[in-house]
């Protein structure tokens, strides 16, 4: 985290907080992206080119660091409109930083991107969809709420609601203890919830994983936990609301467009994404030792797929489908997968195969220990285990067009006759 010591900066009339600055501005250089080129629909972004920062005034320049994130000190201002309080994340595109907003009196989160061309584009991408989704109601509940951008210092900043922890920070401070699996189906359905809306936009998030998964308050209570292990793991927190949003939506894919073809962070990845047939659905609904485990075993990679790539049992993609034939197929009397570019990684035809000299007899032994989803579910899920199990079987089919999709998956008995 940035240091809290406040460097007091001479006081420039730019930020001076006299004057709220308008709705939408330029401050700083001129914006390097052309939103027309993107698509963008909002009519208002169009004619963002032609404003000028309010009195020709521009903010003393500063050096970004060396990976282009903006410098800062607590305390200081981001525009004379909003006090850097905290820094709340950060991922590959920027930093979050937690803001007290003057004009509304209300504590916001606002991503500052790295001043780099592709983040930046990226940014306006995210934007751009955030524009879209907040067309419809619907999308007040589901995502995170954007209230407006601005370009600073080279840097755009898209001031958001602040929301709560994101579900991987909450599970890793409880110590990587699953969710009760009411919790779970909760979670389960509003995701659903916001990837069917996505998908009816024909948008594709691909990067849905718990980090980008934020509950929204932070209140949370402490039960008596099962797990006893230790002094410390007598109790357990839990949420006290089970309100979630979906944030990031830099790395969103049009569905009528040209996109990457890799997408999504790899352990995450779907199988078709891995073996080079982009579809769409990737589904999370497992808490606990799944998220841990996919952690665990390796070290921060920094590969640019995002804050939660780790090397290890899961560094190449034969390797996370190998993690995918092992929690979910192996011992299963089928596998029907078909991918004519998909070779390499098979052999006899259907079973997955290790890379030859690729792999370390360690990665082999982790991802041979891991648990078998039924039998993960069945540790945590009780009376709804028959139910949840066939709901994940259903959502991580290898075979895409067998897989159930957002919508079809609320359907299902686990969300529509809890027991
Ligand atoms: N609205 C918000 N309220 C509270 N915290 C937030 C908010 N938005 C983001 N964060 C925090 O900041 C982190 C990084 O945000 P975000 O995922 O948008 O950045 P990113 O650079 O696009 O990440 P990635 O590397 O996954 O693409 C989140 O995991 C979360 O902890």
């Amino acid at each position: 985290m940035e240091s809290s010591r406040s460097r007091k900066r001479p006081r420039q009339a730019y930020d001076d907080p006299a004057a709220p600055p308008p709705e939408r501005e330029v401050v700083g250089p001129a914006l390097l992206v052309d939103l027309r080129g993107l698509g963008c629909t909002d009519a208002d972004s169009a004619t963002l080119w032609t404003q000028v920062p309010r009195g020709g005034a521009s903010p003393p320049w500063r050096e970004d660091d060396r990976d282009g994130h903006y410098v800062f000190d607590l305390g200081e201002n981001l525009t004379r409109r909003y006090k850097i309080l905290s820094k709340m994340g950060e991922g590959t595109f920027g930093r979050v930083l937690e803001c007290w907003d003057r004009e509304t009196r209300e504590y916001v989160a606002i991503k500052v991107v790295r001043s780099i061309r592709k983040y930046r584009d990226a940014a306006m991408i995210e934007i751009d969809v955030l524009n879209r989704l907040s067309e419809n109601e619907k999308y007040r509940s589901l995502c995170v709420q954007i209230q407006r951008w601005f370009d600073y210092r080279n840097h755009i900043c898209i001031v958001f609601e602040k929301l709560g922890p994101s579900l991987y920070d909450f599970l890793k401070r409880n110590r990587y203890q699953p969710f009760p699996v009411e919790l779970v189906r909760e979670f389960g359905r509003q995701l659903l919830e916001s990837v069917a809306y996505m998908h009816e936009l024909r948008l594709i998030h691909t990067d849905l994983k718990p980090e980008n998964i934020l509950l929204v308050s932070s209140e949370y209570i402490k039960v008596p936990s099962s797990k006893k292990s230790s002094q410390d793991e007598h109790f357990k927190c839990l949420p006290k609301s089970s309100a979630i949003k979906l944030i990031d939506f830099g790395s969103t894919a049009f569905d009528n467009q040209e996109h990457n073809s890799i997408v999504s962070t790899r352990h995450y990845r779907a199988p078709e994404i891995i073996l080079g047939n982009l579809v769409i659905l990737k589904a999370s609904l497992l808490g606990g030792s799944i998220v841990s485990n996919t952690r665990e075993s390796g070290t921060p990679s920094n590969d640019g797929e995002g804050s939660g790539t780790y090397t290890g049992a899961y560094d190449t993609e034969s390797k996370c489908c190998n993690f995918m034939e092992t929690l979910v197929y192996r011992g299963c009397s089928y596998m029907i997968f078909i991918c004519s570019s998909a070779q390499k990684y098979f052999r006899r035809a259907t079973r997955l195969n290790w890379p030859e000299g690729a792999v370390s007899r360690e990665s082999i032994r982790a991802v041979r220990k891991l648990d078998r989803l039924k039998d993960l579910v069945s540790r945590s899920a009780d009376h709804s285990r028959a139910a949840l199990v066939d709901l994940l079987y259903g959502l991580l089919r290898f075979e895409p067009s067998e897989r159930l999709s957002a919508q079809e998956a609320l359907d299902h008995p686990f969300f529509r006759n809890p027991t």
